[in-house]
């Protein structure tokens, strides 16, 4: 039950692409852990958030209809809202974008809550290199699925990476729900 979820086809190339638009309505910033705090090493990219853009409601219902749908098929989580702002974020190549190792559950007091979180892969894998969504559940690394559109789900818990993007750039949609704490 605590493997992770693909979901094809969650967005179409088309919804990718506006995906991206709105992400590039304003200048993006840097990427921190969780808002705000910013550590290069551990993760190189700029973000969006998708509260900050207007005309991004849509994206907002859609991630509810699939996040519902994969919870329903997949972890069956007491969920119960999601409490921050769905981001977008841009790995490039110039300065080999990634995210090491980590676990989505943070220390801050929404981080903490976090329970399901959902990638979303705008990019035509043909667009980068590098750049693979990494998840480790459990004995061993496995990769995402890279087609355009497809949504993988996954306990917030669960170690996952962004291995460095070395040619063109990648883009993603990160959302996270949240609930009373596991048990
Ligand atoms: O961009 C990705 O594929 C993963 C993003 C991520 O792990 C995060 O924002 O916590
Ligand atoms: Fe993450």
């Amino acid at each position: 039950m605590f493997t992770p979820l693909t979901l094809p086809e969650a967005f179409t190339p088309a919804e990718c692409d506006r995906i991206i638009a709105l992400a590039q309505s304003e200048p993006l910033d840097e990427a921190g852990l969780v808002r705000n705090t910013a550590d290069h090493n551990i993760r190189r990219a700029e973000l969006a958030w998708l509260d900050d853009r207007a005309g991004a409601d849509w994206v907002m219902e859609r991630i509810i209809a699939l996040v519902a749908r994969a919870n329903r098929e997949g972890f069956d989580f007491a969920l119960t809202e999601f409490a921050e702002s769905a981001q977008v974020a841009r790995y490039g190549a110039e300065r080999e974008g990634h995210f090491d190792w980590h676990s989505d559950i943070g220390a801050g007091a929404v981080a903490a809550r976090r329970k399901l979180t959902m990638v979303v892969q705008l990019s035509e894998p043909g667009g980068y290199q590098g750049g693979t969504l990494e998840l480790w559940p459990d004995g061993f690394a496995r990769e995402a699925q890279k087609a355009r559109g497809a949504a993988t789900v996954f306990p917030s818990f669960v170690l996952h990476r962004v291995t460095p993007v070395t040619a063109g750039e990648r883009w993603s949609l990160t959302i996270w729900a949240h609930g009373p704490a596991f048990r």
